[in-house]
């Protein structure tokens, strides 16, 4: 069964990601990239829908007591092998500690097991982009600490999200070795390891012991099942490698404030969720982990959309990385190259534009929450704040001297002469609601941001285009929403036109400055949500999903859980008025409700108290390093409640 959605640490290549439970179990695995299906889909069901974990033997952690190291050895005796004898799944026995290695995506778990102290480090190495070593690899290092341990490895590949199983057989080597092959349709699984396997219950078990000072390797490389078999990886090698990749990667990093450790586990996630062939970004690389716990508000989120990667590429920029934002630029590019009429929200991570949506019936769901989907109906919607986000992340791009394209900038010009058409319409919104389309006011102010940079590029360049006429429609926008967006009697601007809701994205009204933070509809605003849409922890939903009524209005049934990009943008905007004691309180708020390796997923269920949602989640890191910067530019710790004044002021230089 799938543990918590906190209990998981990522590790990728930058192709795709596998999420590894505290038990040691990799209940989540997608072969070859991040959208192709998974060979172990347990998370969203039970083991049977594949998994493969290591840990101890013996299910019960006792202190060490065996001082006398047995021999490093494989169990092949026949006997030997039923003193443990295989279960339909290995022991889950939670690790006692783990940790990324230094800034890095490599696992390492550590259980103080019967006999002694074991770890296991995990980690799939960043692959070349071609050549016959471009194949994802998950590599897994059972490392004695200390006595000895009896070890099991527990492998039950299941190719089709669960649904097949594979074809699975030894495959002999010239030196008298042999590997493991799992064959099904275009895949092909191959499992090296220095322990002797054994197939059980169509499960491939290896039972070993581990003394302190031995390190026994496991491989699993994927290759399309039509080419000659990959070649088995020196695995101390990649660890080299990959670790050296981390480190150089951090070492780029410019941020230097107080709050580095989450900056950088945030930054280095952000990385993982990048897929490096093309620059597309994943919003998470899991799909229908539920925000709403057995409910049906369970979605595809491994593909790229145009809001969270340009939000992401912002955080990137703003911290000193280039080469991704240079390559989302050209992922962008060519994912809309053609009509803008045609923009979608979304694409795959290659740019594919046919995202249909549809439901695994075979999977449980994690814990019940079904349907499973695969795809994204979303794709298909209109949401016309994406042309802001994606206009703001080319600006910055612009601003902070990435070298200029021309293709981006006609590409920026003709988006502007779309809106210009389009403002007007309803659409489906930030949130990307199954309701009715509205004249969401959040869409709105993005179309007036859009039309807002776009001036100031033209201001600021050699550029070309129509000041004049797009000056006035920015005027034009602004006076729209001013009107009939914002609600006089309460002061504060509303979800839609017309609607007495509100919606946490009306937060980021000051911080892509529509209105200064000093206005008095904008302090009326954040006002409001904070009295309306806060839980009692303090946290933010962005928006209620029922009406007065008790109707849904989102078209979905269910309730959700605090969504933390909101309550990040609660704390940026406190600062920004000047409540900056208040922000870093709530900004350290959110900083608790990471993982003990500092992982967040999309929401946090305030009643449950645990994390709910697709996991990790680009759309929560990206905040999370936008508030640092912000906190940081206000320098010191817990400063006293002031009126806005000068820390405010710099908090905003600091996003520009
Ligand atoms: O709430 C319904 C919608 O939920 C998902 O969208 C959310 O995730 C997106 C990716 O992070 C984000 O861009 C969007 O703002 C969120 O609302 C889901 O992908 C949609 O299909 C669904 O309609």
């Amino acid at each position: 069964m799938a543990g918590r959605i906190e209990d998981y640490a990522l590790i990728g290549d930058m192709q795709t990601a596998a999420l590894v439970s505290r038990d040691g179990a990799v209940d989540w695995l997608c072969l070859p990239r991040f959208d192709s299906p998974a060979v172990f889909a347990g998370l969203l069901g039970t083991d049977e829908h594949g998994f493969w974990r290591i840990g101890p033997a013996e299910p019960v952690s006792v202190a060490p007591e065996s001082p006398e190291p047995l021999p490093r050895s494989v169990f092949t005796d026949p006997s030997e092998l039923r003193v443990i004898p295989p279960t339909a799944s290995a022991p889950a026995v939670p690790a006692d500690r783990r940790r990324y290695r230094g800034d890095s995506l490599i696992l390492e778990q550590e259980w103080d097991a019967q006999g002694g102290t074991v770890r296991v480090i995990d980690f799939m190495p960043p692959r070349p982009l071609t050549g016959v070593d471009s194949v994802p690899q998950m590599i897994r290092i059972v490392e004695g600490v200390e006595g000895s341990v009896r070890m099991r490895s527990a492998l039950r590949m299941r190719f089709s999200y669960g649904r097949i199983v594979p074809w699975v057989h030894r495959v002999e080597q010239p030196d008298g070795t042999h590997r493991t092959a799992a064959v099904a349709g275009p895949d092909s699984v191959w499992l090296d390891g220095e322990a002797e396997t054994y197939g059980h219950h169509l499960t491939t078990y290896a039972d070993f012991t581990v003394n302190a000072g031995d390190r026994i390797a496991f491989a699993l490389t994927w290759q399309a099942s039509h080419l000659p078999a990959p070649s088995a990886p020196d695995a101390e090698a990649m660890l080299e490698g990959t670790e050296q990749f981390w480190l150089d990667w951090v070492a780029q990093c410019t941020y230097q404030g107080p709050y580095r450790e989450p900056v950088v586990r945030s930054l280095i996630t952000l990385k993982g969720l990048t897929y490096a062939p093309t620059g597309g970004i994943v919003a998470a690389p899991t799909t229908s982990l539920p925000e709403d716990i057995g409910g049906e508000r369970n979605w595809d989120y491994r593909y790229t959309w145009l809001r969270d990667a340009a939000i992401t590429l912002s955080s990137l920029l703003r911290t000193g990385y280039r080469d991704e934002a240079r390559a989302w630029r050209e992922w962008l590019l060519r994912a809309v190259a053609g009509d803008p009429e045609n923009l979608q929200i979304m694409y795959g991570i290659a740019g594919e534009r046919e995202l249909t949506e549809s439901a695994l019936d075979w999977l449980p769901g994690y814990e019940g929450s079904q349907p499973v989907r695969i795809g994204n109906g979303a794709a298909g919607q209109l949401q016309l704040d994406v042309y802001g986000e994606v206009v703001e992340a080319l600006h910055l791009a612009h601003m902070t001297g990435l070298v200029r394209n021309d293709h981006a900038h006609h590409l920026q010009l003709k988006l502007i002469s779309y809106l210009e058409e389009h403002w007007t319409a309803p659409d489906e919104g930030i949130w990307e609601v199954r309701g009715p389309r509205r004249h969401f006011v959040h869409s709105k102010v993005m179309a007036w941001v859009a039309v807002d940079r776009t001036i100031k590029l033209i201001e600021q360049s050699p550029a070309e285009g129509p000041l004049e006429r797009w000056k006035d429609l920015r005027d034009r926008i602004h006076a729209d929403v001013c009107e009939k967006g914002y609600d006089a009697d309460r002061n504060t601007f509303t979800q839609y036109y017309g609607s007495k809701e509100l919606d946490a994205s009306l937060l980021l009204i000051p911080q892509v400055g529509f209105l200064p933070p000093d206005d008095k509809r904008v302090i009326g605003t954040i006002e409001a949500i904070q009295r309306e849409l806060s839980t009692e922890d303090g946290f933010v939903l962005r928006y209620p999903t029922h009406d007065q009524q008790g109707e849904n209005v989102d078209g979905l049934s269910g309730h959700e859980g605090a969504f933390l990009a909101c309550s990040f943008w609660l704390a940026d905007d406190l600062a920004m008025i000047g409540r900056v004691q208040e922000a870093r309180e709530l900004f350290e708020k959110l900083l608790a409700l990471r993982n003990d390796v500092g992982l967040l997923a999309e929401e946090w269920d305030p009643r449950a108290k645990r994390q709910v949602g697709n996991f990790p989640q680009a759309f929560s890191h990206v905040p999370l390093i936008d508030t640092a910067l912000r906190l940081t530019a206000c320098g010191g710790a817990y400063l006293s409640a002031q009126p806005a004044g000068p820390a405010a002021e710099r908090a905003e230089q600091a996003m520009m």
